[in-house]
């Protein structure tokens, strides 16, 4: 049976006097394709943050990799880091760099390497996100929307995370853009030997690429299921959410 990567117990967050979670627990295994869904603000990319280690909970406890990350110090920290790749909802590539160079920078902290081996790395990375090489050259606002995202996900890569978690991927992608983007994660997932941390409001993405997803709801996960169950979940707001005809449509394209 697949290890448990990721154990959240008891999570609280708190912007001031908004609760944001509250006693959201949360078990991910090696291997699981998972989307995190749930109306607007309800903390799903906050949340998603916390897992990547860049924002503290108030409260309770994260395990990442069987570790409790709070017993870890910084050498243990950053060993856990390197093993998570994350994908910012705009990127958040450097407009000063190349593509090239913003992949290799992730490199260039954790290896002490020649430069024409991290160029080379980070080429492989690029070429793995399938971006053509000439894309290595040109700078972040040069590249169409879609490119830009297989660029960040080719920096996500770069230090061969174990873990990729990646905020809205499709969003702002044309139909065809967004579809393509969904077979690249499914690629990905089934030769790098990844797990999958994926926020979306795309219904597409969720029946085409996960195995699991993670409602959002009252502060904590109300329920995490393959998404044909979840649709089918009797849960008010969980149904209303899927009660839509884009749900719907999405389903009945997954059974033709
Ligand atoms: N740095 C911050 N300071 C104050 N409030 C914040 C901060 N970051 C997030 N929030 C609040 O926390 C709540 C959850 O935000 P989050 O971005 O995680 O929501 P979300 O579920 O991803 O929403 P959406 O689907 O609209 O992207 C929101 O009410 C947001 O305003």
């Amino acid at each position: 049976m697949a290890a448990t990567i990721i154990q959240l117990q008891g999570i609280a967050t708190r912007f001031g006097s908004h609760q944001v979670h509250e006693q959201l627990c949360l078990e991910v295994k090696a291997g699981e394709r998972l989307a995190l869904v749930g109306g607007s603000g309800c903390g799903k990319s906050v949340l998603l943050s916390e897992i990547a280690l860049l924002r503290e909970p108030d409260a309770g406890e994260i395990q990442l990799f069987g570790q409790a990350v709070s017993q870890l110090d910084t050498q243990g920290l950053k060993q856990v880091r390197k093993k998570i790749g994350m994908m910012f909802q705009q990127g958040a590539l450097f407009s000063s760099l190349t593509v090239l160079e913003n992949i290799m920078l992730p490199l260039a902290e954790h290896q002490r390497l020649s430069k024409g081996l991290l160029e080379e790395l980070a080429m492989l990375k690029l070429r793995m996100t399938g971006l053509p090489d000439h894309a290595a050259w040109k700078y972040p606002q040069e590249l169409s929307g879609g490119m830009l995202k297989r660029a960040a996900v080719a920096r996500a890569l770069a230090l061969d995370p174990a873990l990729l978690l990646l905020d809205e991927p499709t969003a702002g992608l044309d139909p065809a853009g967004a579809s393509a983007f969904d077979e690249l994660l499914l690629t990905l997932h089934a030769t790098l030997d990844l797990t999958l941390i994926l926020v979306t409001h795309d219904l597409d993405s969720l029946w085409r690429v996960t195995d699991q997803v993670a409602y959002l709801g009252e502060k904590r996960v109300l329920a995490k299921l393959p998404m044909g169950a979840l649709a089918q979940h009797e849960h008010a707001e969980i149904a209303h959410y899927f009660a839509n005809t884009r749900a719907q449509r999405a389903a009945i394209k997954l059974e033709a």
